[in-house]
């Protein structure tokens, strides 16, 4: 179909590995450089009123470089459809993972749980609250390590974190209480709060606060009384207790979780939240490999890349670093042609 054309240029697409409201997910290869990636298609009609929230969330990933944060490489857009090219995330859902598993040991849950705290205080320090965390929103690649997804309810309040959020959006069992109380609410405080009910549900594998009638669900986290099992380790208890305080001006603060006894127990440092992905400075090699391949100067190809149009080279670029980065070789293995 026409419709697919730009994207089939540069992709082999391949099968649908997920499909969720509005968006269907597939695996794809990237043809010049080989890597497998996964392209999220969206239907501009059926998106309806949700389409903002699909620009949101594109405008989002452009400015957050992280490696716990779902990559976005390319996005096409078409008289009728979206497409993002993104991160490939083969272990699918953290959701999935807990469920399938039952609950997980102290251990792991401390090794996932501090991959959160290194994606959501980057998030933070950037200006952004995510506003709508829960296992569903995070996703595992194939080394195990934690993708944050899902950027649509995102914020970042033009007066900084400082600024007071209004709109409640979000998952119930995952909102903070001042948030669904309908008051004016801080974004990264009601992420802490979020926090709390995710390492609640990686210890226990249920929610906190969960009920078929929103009336009694709100009821519930408004108290902020939930059951502790009795598998639950004191430092554990103490950790969620400072998370899901119902007054947020009493919460926990990421400053105050990065270094916490319960964050940094057997791992003796505490969480690394500065991104490992270096955007600033364009990569020599590959500058050299794409503009040796498109036949044009470095200065040219440099010029190009520092739009970051998100566009065929915003790909080739990443995924290109992302090879030299795993050792494999800078190479594209054919021409990175832009016209059919
Ligand atoms: O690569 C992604 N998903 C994905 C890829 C391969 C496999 C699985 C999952 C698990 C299912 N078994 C087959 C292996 C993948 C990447 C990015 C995004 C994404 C980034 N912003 N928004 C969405 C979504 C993705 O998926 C969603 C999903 C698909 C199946 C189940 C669970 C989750």
């Amino acid at each position: 179909v026409e419709e697919y054309n730009e994207i089939a240029r540069h992709y082999r697409i391949k099968e649908t590995v997920g499909s969720g409201g509005f968006a269907k997910v597939k695996r794809a290869v990237h043809l010049p450089t080989g890597e497998t990636v996964a392209i999220k298609i969206m239907d501009k009609v059926a998106l309806g009123a949700d389409l903002p929230r699909v620009k949101t969330e594109i405008e989002a990933m452009k400015n957050l470089h992280h490696h716990h944060i779902c990559r976005l490489y390319q996005v096409v857009e078409t008289s009728r459809k979206i497409f993002m090219v993104l991160e490939y995330c083969s272990g699918g859902e953290l959701f999935d993972y807990i469920v399938q598993r039952d609950r997980l040991s102290e251990i792991e849950s401390r090794a996932f749980f501090r991959q959160i705290v290194s994606a959501v205080t980057y998030m933070h320090y950037l200006g952004y609250a995510h506003r709508d965390l829960k296992p569903e929103n995070l996703l595992i690649d194939d080394e195990q390590n934690l993708k944050l997804i899902d950027f649509g309810l995102c914020a970042k309040p033009k007066g900084g974190m400082s600024d007071q959020l209004y709109t409640c959006c979000g998952s119930p069992a995952y909102a903070a209480p001042e948030l669904i109380a309908g008051k004016s609410y801080m974004g990264n405080e009601a992420d802490l709060w979020s926090m709390g009910v995710l390492l609640y549900a990686l210890l226990n594998g249920f929610l906190p606060f969960d009920d078929d009638n929103i009336g009694m669900l709100y009821r519930k986290i408004k108290s902020g009384k939930y059951d502790t099992p009795d598998w639950l380790s004191s430092e554990s208890l103490i950790l969620l207790k400072q998370l899901l305080q119902v007054d947020p001006k009493r919460r926990i603060t990421v400053d105050e979780l990065l270094n916490h006894v319960w964050i940094t127990k057997e791992m003796g440092v505490p969480v690394e939240w500065n991104s490992k992905y270096q955007t600033s400075v364009l990569d020599d090699d590959v500058v050299t490999e794409m503009s040796v391949h498109r036949k044009v100067s470095r200065e040219t190809m440099k010029a190009e890349l520092e739009k970051w149009n998100y566009d065929y080279l915003t790909a080739a670029y990443f995924l290109l670093l992302k090879k030299k980065t795993s050792g494999r070789p800078v190479r594209l293995q054919m021409t990175l042609d832009s016209e059919p």
